[in-house]
C-alpha cells in the first residue's frame, strides 16, 4: 500500500508540474512536449508509475530483438499489453534511428514512449484530466490513476477493470520480483535477459556444481541436504583408507566345560561327604536365622543391661561409674571410694583360695568335708579364669589360651566354708584321644557319684553356645540328680542382644530339665560383668551349710 501511495504522489507531482508549465509558459510546455517526444538525446524522460515496473531499454541501431520488459512474467495480461507496447516502441525507435542515426541508448517509460507517437492533442487531454483531478482535491485517486494511464494513449481503449488489474499485477510483481529488476543490465551493455531465463541458467549451474561435488550443500530442500550429507559420509568412508576391523568371533566348543559356569547345568558328582557338608551348611544357616528370630524375655534383657553384659565401650563403663583402670572393672562397686571398690560383698569369697588336692581318678578324690561347687565345661571355656575372678585371686588357678591345660580334678578350699573344684575340660584339647576319654570318664564319675557336691556350674561359651557334649553331661547330671547351673562365659565377646538371645535359647531348651538351677548366669572374667551376681548365688550354698 505504501508503494501505491508513493506512486500516486509521484504521479500527482508530475501532473502538477505539467499543469504549471502549461499555465506559465507555452515555451516551457513545448519544451516538455519535446522532451516527451524527443528521445534522440537519450535523456531520462519523466516517468509515470510504470517507470518502476517497466523499463524498456532500446539500443539504438542494435538488435531490436533484445528489447525486453522487466515486468512480471507471471502476469499474462500485462505481458500481452507489453508485447503490444514493445512493438510500438520498436517501431518508434526504428523511426528515431532512421531520422538521427545516433547509436545512443535511451531509457524511456514504455507508456510515455508510446505517447511519443501520439499527437499533442492526446497530451492536452492528459493535462486537462490532471487539472480536473487536482480540482477534485485529489480525493478520487482511482480516477486519477485511470486517467493517467489512459493519458498515455496506449491503454485508452481498455476497460477500467482491466487497467486496474494490470496496475495491481505490475505492483505485485515489482514488490516480489525486485531481484529480476536488479538483474537487468542498467549499465547499457545491451544484454538484457529475461529473469526466468537467468534463473534457469543459475539453477543449471548449481545442478552442475552439485553433480561435480556432492559436498556442496544446495539448500533446495531438507531432503536434498540429508542426501548430500549421506553422500558425504559415504564418500568419507571410501576416502578413509583405513582397513575395516573384523569382528572377533568367539567359537564355543559345546563339549568344553572350562568356559561354562558351574550352575549352567553341568552335573558334578559330589561325594557323600560333600553332600553332608552342604546339608550342614544349610542347617547352620537356618540355625542362624532361627537364632536371629529369638526374642529374649524382658527379665533377661534387664539382667544383661544391669550387669553391663556383652561388648561395651569403655566410655560407657566410665559413664556407669566403674573404674576402668582396674582389672575386671565391672566386678567393682560403681561410684564408691577406692576401699569400697576393692571390697567383695560376700564373705565366703573374701577368704583365701588354697589348692589342696588334684585327682586323676575317683580313688584319689579327697574326702568330702566342705560343700563343693564344681566348674565343668568344654576345654578353654574359661573355668579356671572364672575361679580366679570369683575370688579375685589371680594366679592361684592356672589358666591358658591353649585348650586342655587342666588335666586333673583340682580341689581348692575357700576358707573353711566352701570347696571349689576345677574340672578338666571335654571336647577339643591338645591331648591324646585315650587321655581325653579318661578325663571325660573321670568328670562323669565325679559329677554323678561325688558326695558333698552341691552344685555344678556348667560353663558354656556364649560365642558357641551349647554343644552335643554339653548335652551329654546335662543328661548325665539329670540322671544322677546333680544340681547344675548354666553359666555363660566370655560375654564380653559378643553384642548384648546376642548374649540375651543365647541365654533365652538355653533356658528354653532346658525348661523340661529338673536338676537345672535357675537363673541362668552370665559372666565375663575379663570385664568382671556378672561376677558379683554369681558370687551372690553361690554364697547361698555356703550359708545354707
Ligand atoms: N575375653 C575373655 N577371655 C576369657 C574369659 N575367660 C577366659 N578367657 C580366656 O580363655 C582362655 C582359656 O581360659 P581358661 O580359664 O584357661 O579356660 P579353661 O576352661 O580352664 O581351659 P582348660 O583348662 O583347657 O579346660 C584364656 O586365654 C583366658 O584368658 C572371658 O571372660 N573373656
Ligand atoms: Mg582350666
Amino acid at each position: 500500500m505504501s508503494g501505491e501511495s508513493n506512486l500516486r504522489y509521484r504521479l500527482n507531482k508530475r501532473l502538477k508540474l505539467a499543469s504549471r508549465r502549461s499555465k506559465n509558459s507555452k515555451d516551457e510546455n513545448k519544451k516538455f512536449e519535446s522532451t516527451l517526444s524527443n528521445d534522440g538525446k537519450g535523456k531520462l524522460k519523466p516517468m509515470s508509475f510504470d517507470r518502476k515496473t517497466k523499463r524498456i531499454y532500446a539500443e539504438h541501431g542494435g538488435t531490436n530483438e533484445e528489447v525486453t520488459s522487466s515486468g512480471n512474467a507471471k502476469a499474462p495480461n500485462r505481458k500481452i499489453s507489453f508485447k503490444k507496447g514493445q512493438n510500438q516502441v520498436k517501431d518508434d525507435v526504428k523511426a528515431q534511428t532512421n531520422k538521427k542515426k545516433s547509436p545512443r541508448s535511451i531509457w524511456v517509460s514504455s507508456k510515455i514512449e508510446n505517447s511519443t507517437t501520439e499527437t499533442k492533442q492526446s497530451y492536452r487531454k492528459l493535462k486537462d484530466a490532471a487539472e480536473r483531478a487536482r480540482a477534485s482535491n485529489r480525493t478520487n485517486a482511482k480516477e486519477v490513476d485511470e486517467m493517467d494511464v489512459g493519458g498515455t494513449g496506449l491503454l485508452k481503449k481498455r476497460s477500467k477493470g482491466k487497467l486496474k488489474d494490470t496496475v495491481d499485477s505490475a505492483w505485485a510483481s515489482n514488490r516480489t520480483k525486485t531481484k529480476g529488476i536488479d538483474e537487468f543490465d542498467v549499465g547499457g551493455t545491451g544484454s538484457l535477459k529475461k529473469p526466468s531465463k537467468i534463473k534457469s541458467d543459475k539453477m543449471k549451474r548449481l545442478d552442475q556444481c552439485q553433480e561435480k561435488s556432492p559436498y556442496v550443500s544446495i539448500s533446495k530442500s531438507a531432503k536434498k541436504n540429508v542426501r548430500g550429507r549421506r553422500a558425504l559420509d559415504d564418500d568419507s568412508e571410501v576416502l578413509d583408507d583405513q582397513p575395516k576391523r573384523k569382528k572377533r568371533v568367539i567359537r564355543i566348543d559345546r563339549h568344553d566345560t572350562s568356559n561354562k559356569r558351574l550352575d549352567d547345568g553341568i552335573v558334578i558328582n559330589k561325594s557323600a561327604k560333600e553332600k553332608e557338608k552342604d546339608l550342614e551348611k544349610k542347617n547352620e544357616m537356618s540355625r542362624n536365622a532361627q537364632f536371629r528370630a529369638i526374642q529374649p524375655s524382658p527379665s533377661i534383657l534387664t539382667y544383661v543391661e544391669d550387669n553391663l553384659l556383652g561388648r561395651r565401650r569403655l566410655i560407657e563403663l566410665r559413664r556407669a561409674g566403674y573404674n576402668i583402670e582396674l582389672s575386671a572393672p565391672l566386678d567393682n562397686i560403681p561410684f564408691s571410694t577406692s576401699s569400697e571398690r576393692e571390697r567383695i560383698e560376700d564373705s565366703a569369697f573374701r577368704n583365701k583360695l588354697t589348692f589342696f588336692a588334684a585327682a586323676k581318678s575317683s580313688s584319689s578324690f579327697p574326702p568330702p568335708e566342705l560343700p563343693e561347687i564344681a566348674f565343668a565345661g568344654r576345654s578353654n571355656v574359661g573355668k579356671s579364669s572364672l575361679l580366679n575372678a570369683l575370688t579375685r585371686q589371680w594366679g592361684i588357678v592356672r589358666t591358658s589360651d591353649k585348650p586342655g591345660l587342666t588335666q586333673t580334678i583340682n580341689f581348692f578350699n575357700l576358707g573353711s566354708k566352701l570347696c571349689l573344684v576345677d574340672l578338666p575340660g571335654y571336647g577339643f584339647a591338645y591331648a591324646k584321644e585315650e587321655v581325653k576319654d579318661a578325663w571325660e570318664e573321670l568328670v562323669k564319675e565325679y559329677v554323678s557319684t561325688r558326695v558333698g557336691l552341691k552344685r555344678v556350674c556348667l560353663l558354656i561359651d556364649t560365642k558357641w553356645g551349647m554343644k552335643p557334649r554339653d548335652h551329654e553331661l546335662i543328661n548325665l547330671m539329670e540322671r544322677s540328680q546333680t544340681k547344675y547351673q548354666i553359666v555363660l562365659t566370655k560375654t564380653d565377646m559378643i553384642f548384648p542382644i546376642d548374649v540375651a538371645r543365647h541365654a533365652m535359647q538355653i533356658e528354653e531348651s532346658l525348661k523340661a530339665n529338673k536338676s537345672v538351677v535357675q537363673p541362668l548366669m552370665m559372666v565375663s572374667s575379663k570385664s568382671g560383668a556378672g561376677i558379683r551376681s554369681l558370687r551372690t548365688v553361690l554364697s547361698k550354698i555356703a550359708r545354707l551349710m
